[in-house]
């Protein structure tokens, strides 16, 4: 579902349950980080997705230089300091399980890793 405002209002009231939550950040708009940030934040606190696992795709990474990586980095410290590890699923995490993934859909390359990770918490 489309990720603006208007959109981010109207989603929460469409589903009755959710069984895992993929945020995708389009990297080429470094003026909608932190706005990004912000809205990843709300979503690891939501109840309404309580126990779901939450990923995040930075997309459009299709040749990231490491500016531009360092940028990303300091703009998401605060969530990527939430992540709670891209290995296998740990069936010991009490936390809700939420991890960041670099991608370019261009490419076709790094949303495999994401989806797996995903599907490895969902029953
Ligand atoms: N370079 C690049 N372009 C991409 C990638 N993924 C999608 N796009 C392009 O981005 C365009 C659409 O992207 P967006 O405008 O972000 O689409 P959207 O998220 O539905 O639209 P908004 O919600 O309005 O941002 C299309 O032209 C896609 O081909 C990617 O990994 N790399």
């Amino acid at each position: 579902m489309k990720g603006d405002s208007k959109g981010r209002c109207a989603w929460q009231k469409l589903f009755k349950a959710v069984h895992g939550v993929i945020y995708v950040v389009d990297c080429t708009r470094d003026d909608q980080w932190a706005q990004d940030k912000d809205f990843l934040e709300s979503l690891l606190i939501n109840p309404a997705f309580k126990g779901a696992p939450i990923l995040a795709i930075l997309n459009k990474l299709d040749n990231p230089t490491q500016g531009l990586v360092n940028r990303l980095n300091l703009q998401f410290t605060d969530v990527l300091g939430k992540t709670t590890g891209k290995g296998t699923r740990s069936q010991a995490l009490q936390k809700r399980p939420f991890e960041v993934f670099q991608c370019s859909a261009h490419r076709r390359s790094g949303y495999q890793n994401g989806f797996e990770w995903l599907a490895s918490y969902i029953d």
